[in-house]
């Protein structure tokens, strides 16, 4: 099996001021430059808002930057969207699609999600791939058929490990503090990678994350278990210890 190494994402969803996600980035910088050979790679995804003061902040050094968003569109009549080229313009080298927020808040169907990953791919960016089932649909043992619609329905032709993340979380699972078992998890890992072959070059090879109530308290374990390639956080990557210690539970 191809070694993948592991990627560990922070959404800061609508969070932080500028001083406040200035001394963020500033602290998990100064930790991950004075690492010894991590593990792991990290990237950090601040509000649009906060995108080009972080990604000056962070020019030439290791945290990457990323977008939470964008329109599938390059340019044009889009009121208050911001494209794919203008994220990688700041310094974006990645950008999440397809969150089960703007899904929920946003009406973004399947196609919509591939068209704004076709939008990161073609501007020369990784898109990170989000899919997850409601409570509702696992109640009805319905998780895994979900999660592969969603796939099949949202990766573009051309997807690759060099341009494709994907980010499982169970949207019931997102700010709650409840996670699948271990076991579910696992499962459902195995379940996209299966289901990647067909859809992507080298699906040994692309990055699976876990996503929903990832904390420093489960993290070793999340990190441990087969086809989890990292985690996309979201409460906890606004702390820097929290943060930091999760990135450390990768071994
Ligand atoms: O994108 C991140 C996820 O929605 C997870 O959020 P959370 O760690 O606050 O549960």
């Amino acid at each position: 099996m191809a070694a993948r190494r592991k990627l560990i994402a922070g959404n800061w969803k609508m969070n932080c001021l500028r001083a406040e996600g200035l001394a963020l980035v500033g602290e998990l910088s100064r930790r991950l430059e004075s690492a010894k050979d991590p593990v792991f790679d990290m990237l950090v995804c601040p509000p649009a808002t906060l995108v080009a003061p972080v990604a000056d902040a962070l020019k030439g050094g290791k945290l990457a930057v990323g977008g939470q968003d964008c329109h599938a569109k390059e340019k044009g009549a889009h009121t208050g969207d911001v494209s794919a080229p203008m994220l990688k313009d700041l310094g974006c080298t990645a950008v999440i699609v397809g969150h089960s927020e703007r899904r929920q808040d946003h009406g973004e169907t399947d196609a919509v999600v591939k068209a704004k990953a076709t939008a990161v791919h073609v501007a020369h960016m990784t898109a990170i791939i989000c899919v997850g089932e409601t409570e509702a649909e696992r109640d009805a043992g319905k998780a895994e058929d979900v999660v592969a619609g969603q796939l099949r329905g949202s990766i573009p032709q051309g997807s690759s490990a060099a341009n494709t993340v994907i980010a499982y979380e169970p949207v019931w699972a997102i700010g709650t503090g409840r996670t699948p078992t271990n076991d579910d998890i696992a499962a459902m890992h195995a379940m996209i990678r299966r289901t990647l072959d067909g859809l992507v070059a080298h699906p040994e090879s692309v990055r699976i994350l876990y996503g929903g109530s990832v904390k420093p308290s489960n993290a070793v374990e999340i990190m441990a278990l087969a086809d989890v390639d990292g985690a996309l956080v979201g409460g906890a990557s606004l702390k820097a210890d929290d943060f930091w210690a999760i990135a450390e539970s990768c071994r």
